[in-house]
């Protein structure tokens, strides 16, 4: 393509933009954020220069860590994405929220009173934009007690299977009280120790098992004490986008044998099992272990989360009760989890942001533009 016609073509795309990528001339440093911008911008012009007659559809701000960044927004979703008309355009976290965009979606993952204030107010102030998800929603899940209340709240049992949460206990403070909490709640050991808040850090990830009553003592409080549950040492993440489930296999803790229970006394913390690294669907299992939860059962389950939560895009780690068939537990639920490791999420992210961009303009004709 001639120079001439390149420049027509970006004069195009900027006036389409209606001043949409604006953060590329007010950003006060030219930092990671511009750079970013004005990656996308050239990424876009050249797809309309390839593809002829493009269309941008919507504008989707995004403020995520820069972990989530690298594992969510891969090439291959950014493309698909412009091809259908969707853009990401980075938050400047250094910039009021109302001077950019403007954005159809505001996509986050931060953890922080401060964002969650701006984005309530933002929300307020622009209840024509869609914020994935709630601020309020999100912090629900951030505790991990709070976070399966509404898995024990609906109680789901069917013909398919029961869906349950194992019994935990929560201590606030007071190491020395745990031991004779336990018994008052009368829960079986082994349990496993997992800090009461899920705020991001390596630090919330840092769960212990601990074999015995009177080591209890040495956690650290505020925590949540759970009773492991055998599940022959698969985990099922079960990935939902809207409307959309995914599940996939990951290795996790293995059983605990009565024998090891009475042979070991003591704490140990263990390291984070069942990430992306773990994943134990190409490998050769007990089919009575790696079998999938039930399909209705799962979307039971997801349509009621989804509902009860307040949430579009989480994930719920499931585990199988070793020897049944379908007797479930939820153990942990993660705000937008690493989509990255779910397959065809590119198509399945991009599907859901315009049919919800959609069924906006269906309920408020009024903002069709
Ligand atoms: O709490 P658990 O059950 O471990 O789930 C984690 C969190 O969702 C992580 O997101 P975050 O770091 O935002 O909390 C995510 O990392 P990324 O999405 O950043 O990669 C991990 O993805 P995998 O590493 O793909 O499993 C996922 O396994
Ligand atoms: N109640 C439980 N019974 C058996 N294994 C568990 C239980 N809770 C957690 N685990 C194991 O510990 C891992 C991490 O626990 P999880 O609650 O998912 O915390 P995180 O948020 O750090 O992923 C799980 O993937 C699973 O392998
Ligand atoms: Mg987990
Ligand atoms: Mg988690």
């Amino acid at each position: 393509m001639r120079l001439k016609e390149e420049n027509a073509y970006k004069n195009e795309v900027e006036k389409e933009n209606g001043g949409r990528v604006r953060l590329k001339e007010e950003c006060r440093c030219k930092g990671e954020v511009e750079k970013e911008n004005e990656r996308v911008t050239s990424q876009r012009l050249y797809s309309t220069m390839v593809s002829g007659a493009y269309q941008q559809k919507l504008v989707v701000g995004y403020a995520l860590t820069s972990k989530k960044v690298k594992s969510f927004l891969q090439p291959k979703l950014e493309g698909l994405a412009r091809n259908k008309g969707i853009l990401f355009v980075a938050i400047d976290l250094h910039r009021p929220l109302s001077d950019q965009g403007p954005f159809d979606i505001v996509l986050h993952k931060l953890t922080g009173k401060e964002w969650r204030l701006i984005l309530e107010d933002y929300g307020q102030r622009h209840p024509e934009v869609t914020v994935l998800d709630p601020p309020d929603a999100i912090q629900h899940v951030y505790n991990r007690q709070s976070m399966l209340q509404d898995v024990a709240d609906l109680n789901l049992s069917d013909c398919y299977g029961k869906v349950g949460v194992p019994r935990q206990l929560v201590i606030k403070n007071d190491p020395l009280s745990i031991p004779d909490a336990v018994t008052r709640a009368g829960l079986t050991l082994p349990l496993v120790a997992k800090p009461l808040v899920v705020d991001g850090s390596a630090k919330s990830h840092e769960l212990s098992l601990a074999y015995d009553q009177l080591s209890l003592s040495m956690l650290e409080p505020p925590l949540v004490l759970q009773e492991f549950v055998n599940h022959g040492g698969v985990l099922f993440k079960v990935f939902i986008v809207g409307e959309t489930i995914k599940v996939v296999r990951r290795f996790s803790l293995p059983d605990v044998s009565k024998r090891e229970l009475l042979n070991n006394a003591g704490v140990f913390q263990f390291p984070r099992v069942s990430t992306a690294a773990a994943s134990a669907d190409d490998a050769d299992l007990d089919p009575g272990i790696a079998e999938l939860p039930p399909r209705p059962l799962l979307e039971k389950l997801a349509r009621e989360l989804r509902r009860r939560l307040g949430l579009h895009l989480f994930n719920i780690d499931m585990i199988r009760e070793h020897g049944t068939r379908d007797r479930f537990y939820v153990i942990d639920i993660n705000y937008f989890p690493g989509y990255g490791k779910m397959p065809g999420y590119e198509h399945i992210f991009t599907d859901f942001l315009l049919g919800l961009v959609q069924s906006k303009q269906k309920r408020c004709p009024a903002n069709n533009s």
